[in-house]
């Protein structure tokens, strides 16, 4: 075999599929330790380079705010370990609500890949988590979320931050779902003027607005390395870039990602599929989530607060959007739709 036959082909662009992290929203963390293993094994098996493990609100997220996972995070963290061939495990981390032992602990239980999450204007405080993560000889991803809500040159300020701290890559992460094509393109290429080759750049999307796999294919052509999908668009909101369905379109642009589609296609319908509550679907409120430039991971939260009080989710989650809430605030949803319901009682006497 001549070494050019030997040598693995080059990427275009690393896909991580973050199906079983970011999925846990849409499954009120309840994934078990069958459904990861089964999961894993199928995308392991499709090619899929990085497979993201972690409650929805990254390590330690268990928590009467996010929700409590069904099964500890760190056996399902083991679990995928232990069943993935060629896969590297990652895990997502959002400081504050991990810790630096977190990540102690999921390097010693195999994860390769640390992902350091912090709002887009924030990044400083991931500054030791990216430190430690480095010692620890892991990989290292920042993510800049919510990054709709900042123009290109605060993304890239903070983007630079991550990199002095040793981040290897710098995600630009469309958390509401709410950019369009252009605002990505921008934003991806500002980081990557800042960073050179310092870091890689990547993106994380969501389907709220139905750009996911546009706006991923936009963030690829203006330089991203790295990109991120959800296998059936399992994730927060209405989902998120769908793995299969991006490999088949990345294809068709000849742009290699090194996976398999008629492999992933049968993972979705055969695997992932079952193990998921309902489809996620672009419904009134995941539109809104994109429209108002909401946190993804809010719906669930919104859906359930509008139960409890008798109002409707897409009161809440505008109120959100004007609130311009980030992540961490989940217990702020209860208090818009408690303030909702008394306004309401209060027209009607
Ligand atoms: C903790 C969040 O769910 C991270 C993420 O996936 C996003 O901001 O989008
Ligand atoms: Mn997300």
């Amino acid at each position: 075999m001549s070494a050019a036959a030997q040598a693995p082909a080059r990427l275009d662009v690393r896909v991580t599929d973050t199906c079983l992290r970011d999925g846990s929203h849409a499954v009120g963390h309840r994934f078990t330790r069958e459904q990861v293993r089964d999961v894993v094994a199928a995308l392991d098996a499709a090619g899929v380079p990085v497979l993201e493990v972690t409650h929805g609100d990254g390590l330690g997220g268990s928590s009467y705010n996010y929700g409590f996972s069904g099964t500890p995070e760190r056996e399902l963290i083991a679990t995928a370990v232990a069943t993935a061939r060629r896969a590297r495990i990652a895990a997502l981390m959002l400081p504050g609500v991990g810790t630096a032992d977190d990540i102690r602990a999921v390097a010693d239980l195999g994860v390769e890949v640390i992902r350091v999450a912090t709002h887009c204007t924030e990044a400083d405080v991931a500054i030791q988590h990216f430190g430690l993560a480095r010692e620890l000889g892991l990989e290292t991803v920042g993510f800049l979320m919510m990054s709709h809500s900042q123009p290109p040159d605060v993304l890239a300020a903070q983007a630079r931050v991550m990199a002095d701290a040793g981040c290897q890559c710098v995600y630009v992460v469309d958390s509401a779902g709410a950019l369009v094509l252009e605002q990505v393109a921008e934003r991806v290429e500002a980081v990557g003027a800042e960073l050179g080759d310092d870091a890689q750049v990547g993106f994380h999307g969501h389907e709220n607005l139905g750009l996911a796999i546009a706006n991923t294919v936009a963030a690829v052509r203006a330089g991203a390395a790295q990109v991120d999908g959800c296998t059936r668009r399992l994730g927060a909101g209405a989902g998120n870039t769908p793995t299969e369905a991006l490999a088949a379109v990345c294809e068709k642009l000849g742009i290699e990602t090194g996976l398999d589609v008629l492999a992933l296609a049968d993972a979705a319908e055969e695997v992932v599929r079952p193990a998921m509550a309902a489809e996620c679907t672009l419904d009134r409120g995941a539109l809104l989530l994109g429209y108002a430039g909401v946190y993804s991971s809010f719906l669930k939260h919104a859906e359930r607060s509008a139960e409890r009080y008798g109002v409707s989710t897409a009161q809440i989650l505008l109120a959100c959007g004007e609130r311009r809430l980030v992540g961490g605030q989940e217990d702020q949803i209860i208090a818009i739709a408690a303030d909702l319901a008394a306004a309401r009682k209060e027209e009607a006497a």
